[in-house]
């Protein structure tokens, strides 16, 4: 039996939609195969009644396709579904490490990156790859057309999940079809900003890197309190806030002196919009790690 602990992933960051991602400290599924005749799948843990076992349908059962790698597979779940802390992809990549493994299929992690991204067209009806290759290559990920650009990176952040869900396929259906020259002047500006901010382990540039007025206005229709949150988070010492991948989580980015603080405004902020939360405190993190039998 193998084990992997893969971890949750933040995409977009403002931004970079649909190419930037972090890999976070915290939270993480836990996936685990043996090799078998045929893939089945159980699925235990946070928000696990929501997510199917069936393989045609689980984004662990794509991976295993892809890979040609039947298999019994336990997911353990720490990354909620529909949460925007891409939690079908941390089931994807935990499965395409483990079962690249368990089968010696000699592929790098780059080499993953693809294969996990099939998980999530299954989900959300595009291969899109900005949360599965930082859950793959950990730290602050870029993918293009071209590939994937990887730095490490330990900015602290705090990730506020709210006890509502919003779909990926439905947060896609709010993306205006285009954008004016002044709104994309500004994002590549904030874009180059983040990233030289990634490259410094910088939070006050990776901040004000995030902002983005394209995009991430319209989805946070799509979250009961986002500005009040936003506000609290700013006020507590967050560099920057925005919509974690397609909501409704919230991720703020701050200096580790002032994360404790930004994480219980988040709560609050959330609490006093009638929205149940959990914040958690953690930083931009390693990608998904592969145990042996008995290590
Ligand atoms: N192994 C899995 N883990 C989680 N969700 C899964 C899995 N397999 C299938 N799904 C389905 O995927 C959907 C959740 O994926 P979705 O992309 O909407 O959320 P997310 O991964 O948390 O968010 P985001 O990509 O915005 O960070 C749910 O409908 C869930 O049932
Ligand atoms: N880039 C994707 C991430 C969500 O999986 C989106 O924002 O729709």
């Amino acid at each position: 039996m193998l084990t992997v602990r893969a971890p949750a992933t933040s995409a977009n960051l403002g931004s970079g939609f649909d190419v930037f991602g972090v890999a976070l400290g915290t939270p993480a599924d836990v996936i685990r195969v043996e090799r078998a005749p045929e893939t089945t799948i159980t699925v235990t843990g946070a928000g696990s009644e929501y997510i199917p076992e069936d393989p045609a349908k689980n984004t662990v059962g794509a991976v295993a396709k892809a890979l040609d790698a039947p298999a019994r597979i336990r997911i353990d779940k720490g990354v909620r579904p529909s949460s925007g802390l891409g939690s079908s992809a941390a089931s994807a990549a935990g499965a395409a490490v483990a079962l690249n493994a368990l089968y010696d299929r000699g592929r790098s992690r780059r080499e993953l990156v693809p294969v996990a991204a099939e998980g999530e067209a299954l989900v959300s009806g595009e291969a899109h790859a900005d949360n599965v290759a930082p859950a793959l290559l950990g730290g602050f990920t870029i993918v293009t057309d071209d590939g994937v650009t990887q730095v490490d990176a330990a900015v602290p952040v705090v990730a506020c999940l709210p006890e509502i869900s919003v779909s990926t396929r439905d947060a896609r259906g709010v993306v205006p079809d285009s954008a004016s020259m002044d709104d994309v002047v500004d994002t590549v500006g904030s874009a180059a900003t983040l990233t030289v901010g990634m490259t410094r382990d910088d939070p006050d540039l990776v901040g004000s890197g995030m902002r983005d007025d394209i995009v991430t206005p319209e989805r946070t229709k799509l979250i009961d309190g986002y500005e009040s949150v936003r506000e609290a988070a700013l006020e507590a010492g967050a560099t920057g806030v925005t919509v974690s991948g397609a909501g409704p989580g919230i991720l703020a980015v701050c200096r580790r002196r002032e994360q404790r603080a930004i994480a219980s405004a988040m709560v609050d902020a959330f609490d006093a919009a009638g929205v149940e939360s959990r914040a958690y405190q953690t930083a931009i993190g390693e990608g998904a790690t592969l145990y042996r039998d008995g290590s």
